[in-house]
């Protein structure tokens, strides 16, 4: 028997940010593995018109708990979904709810968090700092709390080369921030927001940081544990292979590129890409909760959840499986045209925001997170498996794009030769153009220099003399 699974069979676990792509893969794997839990607890908020309960319900239906319906037919009811609005102060939760939190919860895996990398200072610090240091307070007060797991990026220290399993202090206090959200207005806020961030590239990045360091100040006796994923992709194998609901990281753009709206990219070419399937997150999150509840380690652990150091890929890989040019130096966005302005300037945006991330390269230790892999009964490696090392990227990406053509697009497989042949004739769309931009311009140039002329006339010469040489030599072998 698992010792995982057991370990949560008999569990109430709360969970934030449940809604969320990893908050809901976290969900799937518990009930599947541990059919037995009692309840799990999900703070939820209503949104697009659902309660809470109906957008329990809508997750309940999809693709993605097919399986968890077969072992655990009345999960329906071991969901409870909480109202709560991590936006307020005092996370919007009635005080019946909060008392039942308070009561039963055993273990707790904050997911919840703003993921937008422009998101307000103001909006980012409420969610990200203030809402967690809201739940520590009520974790504190939880008279059965066995562990608490904080979910961060393996990110939030970007202006650092090498990063440790460490938590790193920011130079101003996030107390003190919290303290001046309040009084300042909102475009003090904004002035004053590149000198806060300082070398980390935007809010969003920052506000994680800061919620480290109130974390490590706030955790009090609590078993804690922190696990720091790098950039979430689509799940490699569980519950099936290339499961991906939403555009963040890499697959925004990867739709581009399918779609034949991206055809170039800035990025250094070697800079590692350092993704790790969503399925892997989880299974190291859950082996996390296990194993902070029962050896109750002296202080806080970090766990990375990277693959660059263990098995990397780059860039430039990633973008030659779509069939996209990685460029150095140039910027180019392939199909242009003025209906597409539009879009084009949002792509450009967003690629702007991410552009930091893939021109650099991190390394980052595992020693915790390889300590755990060996703490781990052998039947616990497979079923919780966390290791990267036999991961093949090819395999996963081509994986990851049928997901995202299946379960985010929503297309029909059977169209996949029609779009492949989309694909090629915009691709030779875009030689043609290349091809015809070249001539003109040379044409211009011949017209206009000299030195033009006389290169012209040279390969000219040399392809004449090549193609002479070439039969020549094949009427001899003849
Ligand atoms: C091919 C291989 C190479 C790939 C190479 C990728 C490198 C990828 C590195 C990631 C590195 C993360 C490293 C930290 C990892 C974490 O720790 S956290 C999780 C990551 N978080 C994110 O990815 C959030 C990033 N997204 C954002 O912050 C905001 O969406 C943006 C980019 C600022 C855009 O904001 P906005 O202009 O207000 O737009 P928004 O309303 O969000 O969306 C507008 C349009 O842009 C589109 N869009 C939004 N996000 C994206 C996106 N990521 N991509 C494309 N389109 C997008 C939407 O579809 C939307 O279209 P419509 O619905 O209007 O048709
Ligand atoms: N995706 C990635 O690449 C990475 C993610 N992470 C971290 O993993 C965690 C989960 O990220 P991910 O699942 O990708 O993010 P998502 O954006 O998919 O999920 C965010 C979750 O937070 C909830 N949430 C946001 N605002 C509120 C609010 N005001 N009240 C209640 N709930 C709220 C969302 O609820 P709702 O559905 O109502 O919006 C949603 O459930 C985050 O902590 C993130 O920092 C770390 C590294 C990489």
């Amino acid at each position: 028997m698992s010792m995982i699974s057991a370990f949560y069979g008999s569990k109430s676990i709360l969970i934030t940010g449940a809604t969320g792509f990893l908050g809901k893969v976290l969900m799937e794997k518990l009930f599947r593995t541990s059919p037995d839990l009692k309840v799990i607890y999900i703070l939820v908020r209503p949104k697009a018109g659902q309660t809470p309960q109906q957008r329990v319900l809508q997750i309940l239906n999809s693709k993605l708990f097919e399986k968890v319906k077969e072992v655990c037919p009345n999960v329906h009811k071991k969901i409870r979904a909480i109202y709560a609005d991590l936006d307020q102060n005092d996370l919007a939760i009635s005080k019946e709810d909060m008392q039942e939190l308070l009561s039963y919860t055993n273990i707790i895996f904050h997911c919840a968090a703003t993921v937008r990398f422009d998101d307000h200072l103001r909006h980012a610090m409420q969610l990200n700092v203030s809402a967690t240091q809201q739940l520590l307070l009520m974790a504190n007060q939880m008279t059965k709390l066995e562990a608490f797991v904080h979910i961060s990026t393996a990110y939030a220290n970007c202006n650092l080369k090498y990063i440790d399993e460490v938590i790193y202090s920011c130079p101003v206090e996030p107390k003190k921030i919290m303290d001046s959200m309040e009084w300042l207005d909102d475009s003090i806020i904004e002035d004053i927001t590149p000198k806060l961030i300082g070398d980390r590239p935007n809010t969003y990045i920052y506000t994680k940081a800061l919620a480290e360091m109130v974390v490590q100040k706030e955790s009090g006796n609590l078993n804690m544990a922190i696990i720091r994923p790098s950039i979430v992709g689509a799940t490699w194998q569980e519950p099936f292979p290339g499961w991906i609901d939403n555009i963040n990281g890499p697959t925004g753009l990867i739709i581009a590129a399918g779609k034949g709206f991206l055809r170039a990219l800035r990025a250094t070419p070697m800079a590692v890409a350092d993704l790790v399937p969503v399925d892997i997150v989880v299974n190291l999150t859950l082996a996390v909760g296990w194993y902070t509840a029962v050896q109750r380690p002296k202080s806080t652990l970090i766990y990375h959840c990277t693959s660059g150091n263990i098995n990397p890929c780059n860039w430039g890989k990633m973008g030659h499986k779509h069939l996209m040019c990685i460029v150095p130096t140039s910027y180019l966005v392939g199909v242009t045209g003025p209906w597409m302005t539009k879009l084009m300037n949002r792509l450009l945006r967003t690629l702007s925001m991410l552009e930091y991330f893939i021109n650099r390269s991190w390394d980052w230790s595992t020693y915790n997170t390889e300590m755990l892999m060996f703490e781990l009964s052998p039947e616990d490696q497979k079923l919780f498996n966390f290791d990267v090392r036999h991961l093949n990227w090819m395999e996963y990406i081509e994986n990851y794009v049928l997901g995202i053509k299946m379960y985010l697009l929503k297309e029909d497989m059977a169209k996949i030769p029609e779009a492949k042949q989309h694909f090629k004739k915009l691709r030779n769309i875009h030689y043609l153009f290349n091809t015809a931009l070249f001539l003109i311009v040379w044409r211009l140039l011949i017209a206009r220099s000299q030195i033009a002329r006389n290169v012209w006339f040279f390969i000219v010469s040399f392809c004449y003399k090549f193609l002479s040489y070439f039969r020549a030599s094949s009427t001899l072998n003849a």
